[in-house]
């Protein structure tokens, strides 16, 4: 009985060996682990999970088994581009594998109906969507697969999508829970990177895996060096970068011909002018983002693959499914939105097992606006759902994680295995902390000391270590018209949401949060001639509040027609408050406000009517460029711009001069910033009706160098605040939705700064007469 045994396992291992040398041209098993998976797989008596680190071949798990059994193995992925990438290198490999999709031409998908139909059907792998799979035109084909007994497999690639702790979760995923359980004899496996332990229950369970097998091999990969360099802290980080790029491709020579990376940024801004510094210093790098026309992207992305480029600066959206051994560096130069993002990311570095090196370009800024968008997503689907729930918390928790990854003194590695369950890894000196611990520690008493003078040159709120204001944007508005997936059929299109839109009941928190203390009133309101909000129909709030203002001193009085505005932003954004007195007036602000967008869109970011005022899309969602989520939009702009035009629809050219930095501290860094960014496109239109608005941030520093002398200034950061808070309602589509709320909004913005202006009197005349001039572009 041994020997026979002995005999079987035998003649299995060989007949593997040769399968793998026959189909895919590998002499052995990547690992003893991927040799285990496969033969269980090909037992075929359980069902199997895998958690293996990226790169580690995982699709070969399936692809084997999928060669040796009789039928078709049915494997589910999420993308199409993904699942683009796979069909093509397995065709190189004379497998026949194809894929039904949303954007297949009908003449190929009845081929494949047809030979998926026949009795002995050529096809070995079909790979599809989870929103295919569920459709009701795959049904006849998928039963009827299933009753000839000619479904071999099914395989869930990216099985961690069906979890809602994970960081990619796929509501559609959910349903392949269903279909596990329609096909009782299939054997099925579930394959992951990223899936710390509470995921991989979440995912054997989901799927109703019968008594799993489970393989996880731990997430370490000796390999990849990681590292954490505070961008703010940086004289030129530009300069900085290309030095890493540098070395890091220097660390490929001779291996696999010339190395080549990644730079991931979250806008396409930030794409384009870091591809743009790059080249200007000596590396062709190009910029690949969702903006780009796909012949474009497509042109890029061969580029790089064929070695031509070899520095891609892009989005998230470009990554997955790339399957490129020597890519000797991933730079993030926005904070990743998770550790699991990031991980997954970063792992696209060295799949060939030579040492790579796994970059990130850390910022307070990032910081803060991650977590806004995170916040303001979570509120989001609490309101869509009409309920919070547990899972809401792990966006947070995860963009903690990666916070903390880059924040902390201690060995990023370990981190990222902690963070995944696994044991501490031996790091042996491959990150920063583990290689020179002195450094990483100095660098983090830099950034808190920069951070503790910008706090107290801002404000005199607690901040947090390295700036970041939790309870700035805690709450969150919706409505910055960030692309939400949609689903039709197995696409998802580009939809947009905003505040007020159908279906959103409460817009603006934020501004309602400001507002307790004067929570009572109602009615309609409407901005005074000292510059504040009055309300009209309850004289008594408006009054308690106009005798706040002249009862105390000016900064307090800020503070009440501050919170006097963010009233009116509510109530006119409240279903219940005031909907009735809505003037006219009151009716377009609230109508603008409904597509209101975040205040970076037209401080940060130059907008015009030529331009498309779409966000920038993420992930390509069944082929169809999507946001998965809103926290790497590109929304949020990188704020490294020249100043930005905006456009108004009345004539007379006016001049606005405003602080697109945000800080009060003028550091080299900022300087080098000035002049970063590729040539801006301007464009006007051709009638010349419209006039411009120029944050011209040069301008600003002069005019806050006077202001920030004096002992509680009122900062643009504060005044940009403010307008965040209280006037993003009624700012839309490059335009105040009329021209008394610009007058008014101008008005306000000049009583704030003329505070910080009073309070540096004396400073020089110089510095005088230039802030008389600022003030003056305002009337
Ligand atoms: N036995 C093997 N010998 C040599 N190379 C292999 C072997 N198995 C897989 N590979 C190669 O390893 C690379 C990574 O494989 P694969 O794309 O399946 O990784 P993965 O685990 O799915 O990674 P990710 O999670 O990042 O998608 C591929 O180029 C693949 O061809």
């Amino acid at each position: 009985g041994l020997y026979e045994f002995l005999t079987v396992k035998q003649t299995m291992t060989t007949t593997l060996k040769q399968a793998l040398k026959a189909h895919f041209g590998f002499d052995s098993f990547r690992s003893k682990l991927q040799e285990d998976i496969v033969k269980a797989v090909v037992r075929g008596d359980r069902d199997v999970f895998v958690c293996m680190p990226t790169g580690a071949g995982k699709s070969l798990c399936y692809q084997l088994p999928a060669m040796l059994a009789e039928g078709i193995t049915l494997v589910i992925s999420p993308l199409i581009a993904l699942i683009q990438d796979q069909v093509d290198r397995l065709k190189d490999l004379n497998i026949p594998a194809c894929s039904i999709n949303s954007k297949l031409p009908a003449g190929e998908r009845r081929l494949i109906l047809a030979d998926l139909e026949s009795s002995s059907p050529k096809l070995k792998l079909l790979y599809i969507t989870p929103e295919m799979v569920a459709s009701p035109s795959f049904q006849p084909c998928l039963t009827g697969l299933c009753s000839r007994g000619l479904l071999s497999y099914l395989a869930v690639d990216e099985a961690h999508c069906v979890s809602q702790w994970g960081h990619d979760f796929r509501p559609d995923y959910l349903k392949l829970g269903d279909l596990r359980a329609r096909l009782p004899g299939v054997p099925c496996l579930a394959l992951t990177a990223t899936a710390p332990k509470n995921v991989q229950d979440d995912i054997l369970k989901s799927l109703r895996l019968q008594l799993p097998l489970s393989f996880a091999s731990p997430v370490f990969r000796s390999n990849l060096h990681y590292d954490v360099i505070f961008r703010e802290l940086l004289p030129n980080p530009y300069v900085h970068l290309h030095a890493f790029i540098t070395k890091a491709l220097e660390q490929g020579n001779g291996s696999n011909g010339k190395g080549c990376g990644i730079v991931y940024c979250r806008t396409r801004e930030g794409c384009e002018t870091v591809a743009y510094q790059l080249t200007k210093l000596g590396v062709l790098a190009k910029a690949y983002h969702a903006g780009l026309k796909a012949g474009d992207r497509i042109e890029v992305q061969n580029d790089w693959m064929q070695g031509k480029v070899l520095v891609i600066v892009a989005t998230i959206s470009f990554g997955m499914g790339v399957d490129k051994p020597n890519v000797r560096f991933v730079a993030h130069w926005n904070v990743a939105k998770s550790l699991a993002s990031y991980y997954q990311e970063s792992g696209r570095a060295g799949r060939d097992g030579l040492p790579s090196s796994c970059r990130t370009y850390y910022s307070a800024k990032d910081k803060e606006q991650i977590s806004f968008l995170i916040r303001q997503e979570v509120t989001r689907k609490q309101e869509k759902r009409g309920s919070a729930q547990e899972t809401d918390k792990m966006a947070m928790k995860d963009f903690e994680a990666m916070v903390s990854f880059c924040e902390q003194e201690g060995c990023r590695h370990a981190t990222i295995s902690k963070f995944f369950g696994d044991k501490t890894p031996n790091c042996a000196g491959a990150c920063d902390y583990c290689s020179n611990p002195k450094v990483v520690r100095a660098q983090i008493a830099r950034a808190a000391a920069l951070s503790t003078r910008t706090q107290a040159a801002q404000s005199t709120e607690p901040k947090g270590p390295f700036g970041f204001r939790p309870d700035l944007y805690e709450g969150g508005r919706k409505g910055y018209g960030f692309e939400r997936q949609d689903k039709d059929g197995d696409t998802f299109k580009r939809k947009r949401v905003g505040a007020g839109q159908r279906g959103s009941s409460n817009p603006f928190q934020t501004a309602k949060d400001l507002l307790e203390a004067t929570r009572d009133q109602s009615g309609s309101n409407q901005w005074t001639e000292s510059g504040g909000f009055s309300n009209n129909t309850s004289g008594n709030s408006t009054e308690s509040a106009a005798k706040k203002e002249t009862n105390t001193d000016k900064s307090v009085a800020v503070t009440s027609s501050i919170k006097a505005r963010a009233n009116a932003a509510a109530s006119l954004n409240s279903p219940t408050k005031g909907s009735r007195a809505l003037t006219k007036k009151q009716q377009k602000l609230a109508e603008a406000a409904k597509t209101s967008r975040n205040i970076s869109h037209y401080f940060g970011k130059k907008q015009t009517k030529n331009e498309s005022q779409e966000p920038e899309t993420l992930t390509e969602l069944d082929g169809t460029l999507s946001c998965s989520t809103d926290v790497n939009s590109e929304d949020i702009t990188e704020q490294q711009h020249p100043p930005v035009t905006v456009e108004l629809a009345d004539s007379s050219p006016v001049e606005i001069v405003t602080h697109d930095v945000i800080t009060t501290e003028v550091t080299d860094d900022m300087r080098a910033k000035r002049d970063t960014s590729p040539p801006a496109k301007r464009s006007r239109p051709a009638d010349g009706t419209s006039r411009r608005v120029t944050f011209n941030p040069t301008v600003q520093e002069r005019a806050l160098h006077a202001v920030n002398e004096a002992p509680k200034p009122v900062t643009l950061k504060e005044a940009a605040d403010i307008v965040v808070r209280c006037l993003d309602p009624f700012y839309t589509q490059g335009k105040f939705a009329t021209k008394e709320l610009f007058k008014s909004f101008a008005r306000y913005l000049s009583h704030l700064l003329a505070e910080g202006r009073n309070r540096g009197r004396g400073q020089g005349k110089k510095e005088k007469i230039k802030g008389n001039v600022f003030f003056w572009f305002f009337f």
